[in-house]
């Protein structure tokens, strides 16, 4: 479903972000990708989601091929991946509700659809009685609640969770790994997340791909992953 073949990205200013990088993810895995700061992480999901063009090689996803792609071609692609951030990016003004359900407006989906999926969405996240609540109103790990069931709304493919538990103590950071696991599941999305949390990665094992100043380093299949930054 995911392939990078022979990937390189060397950005304009020079910098080699990425080198030579093969990687293969099948439809319904859920995935680790670690490294240090600077290791090409952000690089990678980049070139998954379109935002970058690789410099060398060909990024594959759901059978197209991403490099390519015209650029105005790049939004309805990106309907494939919902992603996920540290930060949140809840809109503040609107409701719960309306977070989830603007995900969906953008995209034309009549308004009935909406309303049944983001009610099935809250449901599935945790958050069936907050529709009427404001982001501020809500503790970081409903908030990163929200944020997931903003990305997971239109049924992508692929689930992009950059550092989602970046701002979050242990036991809600456990909570979210929870929730990713039970969508990974029951909605069948392929899931990259990307983390520094080593913690989570030794106690929710999963294949594990490590970064090191833009190489692969090390793809396990069973996690367990035991160095530090
Ligand atoms: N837009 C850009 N232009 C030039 N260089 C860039 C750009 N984005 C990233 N880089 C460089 O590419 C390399 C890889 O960066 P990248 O952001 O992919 O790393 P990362 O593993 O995501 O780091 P972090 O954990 O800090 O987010 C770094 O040397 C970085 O400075």
């Amino acid at each position: 479903m995911l392939e990078l073949k022979h990937v390189g990205k060397t950005y304009k200013n020079g910098v080699n972000a990425l080198y030579n990088i093969n990687l293969k993810i099948d439809q319904g895995e859920f995935v680790y990708i670690i490294g240090p700061t600077g290791s090409g992480k952000s690089t990678l999901i980049k070139l998954l989601d379109g935002e970058e063009i690789p410099t060398k090689g060909k990024v594959e996803v759901t059978g197209i091929n991403v490099g390519k792609l015209k650029h105005s071609k790049v939004p309805l692609y990106r309907r494939n991946i919902g992603v996920v951030f540290q930060d949140f990016r809840l809109l503040e003004r609107k409701t719960v509700f309306e977070n989830i359900a603007f995900a969906l407006e953008v995209i034309n989906v009549p308004k009935e659809r909406i309303r049944k999926r983001v009610r099935e969405v809250m449901n599935l996240v945790g958050l069936d009685d907050k529709g009427s609540s404001f982001p501020q109103e809500l503790s970081g790990g409903q908030q990163q609640r929200v944020a997931i069931a903003r990305a997971i709304a239109n049924k992508p493919k692929i689930l992009i969770a950059d550092e989602p538990t970046g701002n979050l103590d242990p036991q809600k950071s456990d909570e979210i790994m929870t929730l990713l696991e039970k969508i990974n599941r029951e909605e069948k999305t392929t899931i990259l997340m990307v983390t520094h949390d080593i913690t989570l990665v030794n106690k929710h094992r999963k294949r594990t791909i490590a970064l090191e100043a833009g190489h692969i380093v090390a793809d396990m299949n069973e996690g367990g992953y035991i160095k530090h930054d």
